[in-house]
């Protein structure tokens, strides 16, 4: 199925979390979604101008970052985030009927449930076999095709894919989130709601003592609260990073446009992927001294000494 000129892509094929993601985010594009082979396929085909947005996963409670969807973003064309929403997902292992657990030897899922699964394997599939796939339907159609025995996937892949669950709630750690992004080619900031997130990458300038004290100063500075933080290898050479940042609030707030404003000064080079409104939409609070009107009075105080 070719990707749909404008249409919306997601990590597939059918019956994916990310799948789950956008219905959740936006039920009346997911019946036409186009479900991308890979992330990189979906974010390959938006930078080409084919898709005007795609849905990937970003980040999970229990396994951390993609770092297919992060590495992506740090490297590719410039996309921009514009959306967020987030999952639980709850792990089944799912078979073609007739099969029954004993049978199990070789189990395909994506590496982020392998992650959540491994103790529940362990103890009950010891001897079986786990081979990583590009997204947990892939794995429940390669199940339907009888290239593995069994696929660790939601149940909405078991129901798409006609397969049976043999043994629901498998997850290590119950309650585990998922983060899905939905991106887009850079040209259109959502507006500021007062809940919001704003994403960047950031490259220190120079790796003396004191470099990353210098970055987290820029936000600690303007009461720019961080919420994640994390190093990912440039891919130049062993040893050399670049940060992911994610700081509560909008590029149109002051604060965080300040905030930036000194990333840009002390960076070597900073990539903005957006501002957009938090899945969890409770209002950032601002500390006093840093709220727009605080800016605002002191810029207008330097105006006027400097008239
Ligand atoms: O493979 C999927 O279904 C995805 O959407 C990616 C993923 C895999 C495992 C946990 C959360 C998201």
């Amino acid at each position: 199925m070719p990707a749909p000129q404008d249409g919306v892509g997601y990590l597939g094929p059918a019956g994916t979390f990310c799948e789950e993601g956008l219905r959740r985010l936006d039920p009346d594009t997911a019946e036409s979604a186009w479900p991308a082979p890979t992330v990189a396929a979906a974010l390959e085909t938006l930078r080409e101008g084919v898709l005007a947005e795609a849905l990937v996963p970003f980040e999970n409670s229990v396994e951390g970052s993609v770092s297919a969807t992060l590495d992506e973003l740090i490297r590719g064309e410039p996309l921009v985030i514009t959306g967020e929403v987030h999952v639980e997902v709850e792990f089944a292992l799912m078979a073609r009927p007739g099969t029954d657990l004993a049978a199990v030897r070789r189990i395909a899922t994506h590496p982020v449930a392998e992650a959540q699964t491994r103790d529940w394997i362990a103890a009950h599939l010891p001897g079986a076999e786990v081979i990583p796939e590009s997204s947990t339907a892939r794995a429940a159609v390669l199940v339907a095709a009888e290239v593995y025995d069994a696929a660790i996937a939601a149940p909405l892949a078991a129901e798409r894919h006609g397969l049976n669950i043999l043994v629901g709630g498998i997850a290590d750690r119950p309650g585990a989130v998922t983060r899905f992004i939905r991106l887009a080619r850079p040209g259109h900031i959502p507006e500021a709601t007062g809940a919001d997130v704003t994403t960047l990458v950031a490259y220190l300038r120079h790796n003396h003592a004191g470099a990353l004290l210098d970055l987290l100063n820029q936000f600690a500075m303007r009461g720019v609260d961080l919420v994640r933080l994390e190093s990912r290898p440039t891919g130049e050479a062993l040893g050399q990073y670049c940060f992911a940042i994610e700081a509560l609030g909008h590029l149109r707030e002051p604060r965080v446009a300040e905030a930036l404003r000194g990333l840009h000064r002390v960076c070597a080079q900073v990539r903005f992927l957006g501002s957009y409104p938090r899945a969890q939409a409770a209002q950032t609070p601002v500390p006093e001294v840093a709220t727009a009107q605080a800016y605002d009075a002191a810029r207008v105080w330097v105006e006027r000494l400097s008239r």
